[in-house]
């Protein structure tokens, strides 16, 4: 792992940590302490078992570097994350699927618990596996207005995980996110913010960024115990219910995604993706 300092647009400088080969960059902002940590895995941003435990590393590297917030981005042109690699449960290896689902659940809580704010910048679209990790932000900025976002598995004739229900619920409530999961439906920008998926809606990603370290600034005047109680208490429910179902969780993902009717649905979806 390499550090070097760069010079920011506002002239303050940023410690940057990147890796060779790596698809997660991260700089942090010395003055404000805020990361921005960069999803960079061409050409969609898919989250595999390599991936998903990179971006796991660098969320606990940042908790122990004890920053002040993070806002969590894409550097590819017009996607936040495609979601979940498919291919990673389109034929498995079941070994490979079970780790792979393993790190998923272990990346999530990691997103979902940090310790410090954390704000989405959607600058692109941010379908399924994309939605949850936007949705597990405490805020999010969406650049408008050709993107959309979602939870969608229903239309590759899968079913979202509880726990993936249980965060769209404790963004949008129960009705509406009951229609849009059953629906798989995706949102544009407008539409999502019509609903509260998001929080804001603007033009560019420049304006996104300065959006978000706005909205991560307001805790630099709240106590750090205060908000990380808060934050335990209000996502305690679904947190707890992945911790005490974990095994579960993954035997039934595991034998569900291997079955006959899936398989033949998520190789209808691939090939239509690659048409
Ligand atoms: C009680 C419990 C019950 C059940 C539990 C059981 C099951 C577990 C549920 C599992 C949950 C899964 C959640 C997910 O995240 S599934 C993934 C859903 N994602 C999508 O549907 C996105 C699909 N992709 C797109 O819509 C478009 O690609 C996108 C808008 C992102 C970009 O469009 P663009 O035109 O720019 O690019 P494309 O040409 O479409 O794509 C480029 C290449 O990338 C490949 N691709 C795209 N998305 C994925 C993906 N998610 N995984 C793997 N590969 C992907 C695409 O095929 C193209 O490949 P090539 O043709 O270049 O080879």
């Amino acid at each position: 792992m390499l550090r070097r300092l760069i010079l920011s647009r506002n002239n303050t400088f940023i410690n940057c940590r990147y890796a060779s080969q790596s698809m997660v960059q991260t700089t942090v902002d010395e003055k404000s302490g805020i990361a921005t940590v960069t999803m960079n895995k061409s050409p969609v941003n898919s989250l595999n078992l390599e991936f998903l435990d990179e971006i796991k590393t660098e969320l606990n590297k940042l908790e122990k570097d004890k920053v002040k917030g993070m806002m969590l981005t894409s550097g590819l042109q017009k996607i936040f994350s495609a979601g979940l690699d498919i291919t990673e449960f389109y034929n498995p290896n079941p070994d490979r699927l079970s780790k792979f689902w393993s790190t998923l659940q272990d990346t999530w809580l990691t997103l979902y618990k940090t310790p410090f704010p954390t704000a989405a910048i959607i600058n692109g679209h941010s379908p399924a596996g994309g939605c949850l990790f936007a949705m597990s932000c405490d805020y999010r900025i969406m650049v408008g207005p050709k993107y959309t976002i979602g939870l969608n598995e229903t239309k590759l004739g899968i079913v979202a995980p509880k726990w993936f229900i249980d965060t769209m619920v404790a963004v949008i409530g129960q009705r509406k996110a009951e229609i849009s999961l059953t629906t798989g439906k995706m949102y544009t920008t407008d539409e999502a913010l019509h609903i509260g998926l998001i929080d804001e809606s603007v033009p560019d990603v420049n304006t996104a960024l300065t959006q978000g370290n706005l909205f991560l600034n307001n805790f630099q005047r709240i106590s750090p115990w205060a908000y990380k109680m808060t934050k335990d208490i209000t996502r305690q429910s679904t947190v707890q219910w992945l911790i005490d179902n974990k095994q579960k969780d993954l035997d039934f993902v595991v034998t569900y995604l291997q079955s006959a009717e899936v398989q033949k649905s998520l190789g209808l979806y691939l090939q239509s993706l690659k048409k």
